[in-house]
């Protein structure tokens, strides 16, 4: 017994001596303050520890170096301020004309440029992943925009068969489909301004030439709910805003939209974003493929009055809510879908403002999922709280 005590007392003497020395080895470190900034890849950081790490990242930002290595990851962090010149088309072009672009300053631009042309140097077709992650307001949505920038520069095409307006087309859809996914899924928050309320995973697709030849997005776990509900001094969808802001006189008509007319559902309408610009929505809209008539019958649908306006009112004890000025209730219901679900809904005789609501489908069930999602799909239904 008393030589186990012996033993534990030596372990803990070679341990507070180890913990001692580590430590010297971090203050020594950290105490060559000048050359933490020139730390461009973390795996040179010795010791490791959540210190040594953070200070050589805050002494990079202090320096203005927004982007770390860490092995094969790049760190970014959020300049929140513009640094055009970080992302210029020469920079752009600087790195896809390198020999080796990871030889150049960590950028963003240099993953986009790897990943090209892991996809080049393949004889079969490969396909590349970049995953961008962080916490809200880290800057995932502007990495993305700007890996999609840097795509549809570096791998538009030069000479293309059906002629070079088609493709700039399809480069510029595809940077088009940004504002449009904002508009509809991104909200001012606590955290960000226009945090995005969806995840989602974009694939862009490149021919055997290694041109960009389109793109498809798969959008996952929108918060639906926001439409219905929005935490103190956070915003409802944009694109609410964007059309109460920025419909014209003949449109405000049309949609039943009166000028200056407030919704309960739209907090904090008076606080003016970049991102409430209806026209760039429009605009990028319209390059997709949406025509104006089929814009107009979007955002009929969408408009505060028709989905999320300061009259409805949610239900405690239901599913649902209800607009009781019903005056849209023609668009609540879809028509054409003869299941048992559709049926039901009809059955929520809106027209008549009475909403009977006399059917109870308990959650939970198959029949109460579909119709919620027959709602939900609509955005027109929300659920109360
Ligand atoms: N590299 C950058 N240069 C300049 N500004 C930036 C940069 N990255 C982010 N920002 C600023 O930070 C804001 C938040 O970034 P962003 O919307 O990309 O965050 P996010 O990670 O997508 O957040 P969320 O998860 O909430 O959607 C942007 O609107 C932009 O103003």
């Amino acid at each position: 017994m008393p030589k186990q005590e012996n033993g534990q007392r030596e372990d803990s003497l070679i341990h507070n001596d180890l913990s001692e020395s580590f430590e010297e080895e971090v203050r020594a470190f950290l105490g060559d303050e000048e050359k933490l900034h020139l730390f461009d890849d973390l795996t040179k950081v010795n010791p490791v520890t959540t210190r040594t790490v953070l200070k050589c990242l805050q002494a990079r930002y202090r320096v203005n170096l927004f982007y770390t290595n860490a092995g094969c990851s790049l760190v970014a962090l959020n300049p929140f301020q513009p640094f055009s010149c970080l992302y210029s088309p020469e920079l752009m072009r600087e790195y896809h004309v390198a020999l080796c672009p990871q030889d150049l300053k960590p950028h963003i631009f240099a993953v986009a440029e790897q990943t090209y042309r892991n996809v080049q140097k393949q004889m079969d077709p490969v396909n590349q992943s970049i995953i961008v992650s962080g916490e809200s307001g880290a800057g995932k949505t502007w990495t993305s925009r700007c890996l999609m920038k840097f795509y549809a520069s570096v791998a538009a095409s030069v000479v293309s068969p059906k002629g070079s307006e088609t493709v700039e087309r399809i480069e510029r859809r595809v940077l088009d489909s940004n504002p449009v996914m904002e508009a509809f899924g991104n909200a001012c928050t606590l955290r960000n301004s226009n945090s995005s309320r969806f995840g989602k995973y974009i694939q862009l697709q490149l021919d055997r030439f290694h041109h960009l030849t389109g793109a498809s997005i798969q959008t996952f776990l929108l918060e639906k709910t926001r439409v219905a509900y929005q935490a103190p001094n956070e915003r409802n969808f944009h694109i609410f805003y964007q059309i109460t802001k920025g419909a014209t006189a003949e449109e405000r008509l049309e949609w039943n939209l009166p000028e200056g007319a407030e919704y309960r559902w739209l907090p904090n309408s008076e606080r003016n974003l970049d991102e409430d610009c209806f026209e760039v929505t429009r605009g990028a809209m319209f390059h997709l493929g949406i025509g104006r008539a089929t814009q107009s019958n979007i955002f009929k649908v969408r408009h505060p009055a028709g989905t999320a306006g300061g009259c409805w009112e949610c239900v405690p004890g239901w599913d649902w809510c209800w607009d009781k000025s019903l005056s849209q209730a023609e668009l609540l219901l879809p028509t054409g879908q003869p299941s048992a679900p559709h049926q039901a809904a009809q059955r929520l005789d809106l027209s008549q403002k009475c909403a009977p609501l006399n059917f109870s489908l308990p959650s939970g069930t198959a029949e109460h999922t579909e119709v919620w999602g027959l709602f939900a799909s609509c955005r027109i239904l929300a659920p109360a709280f």
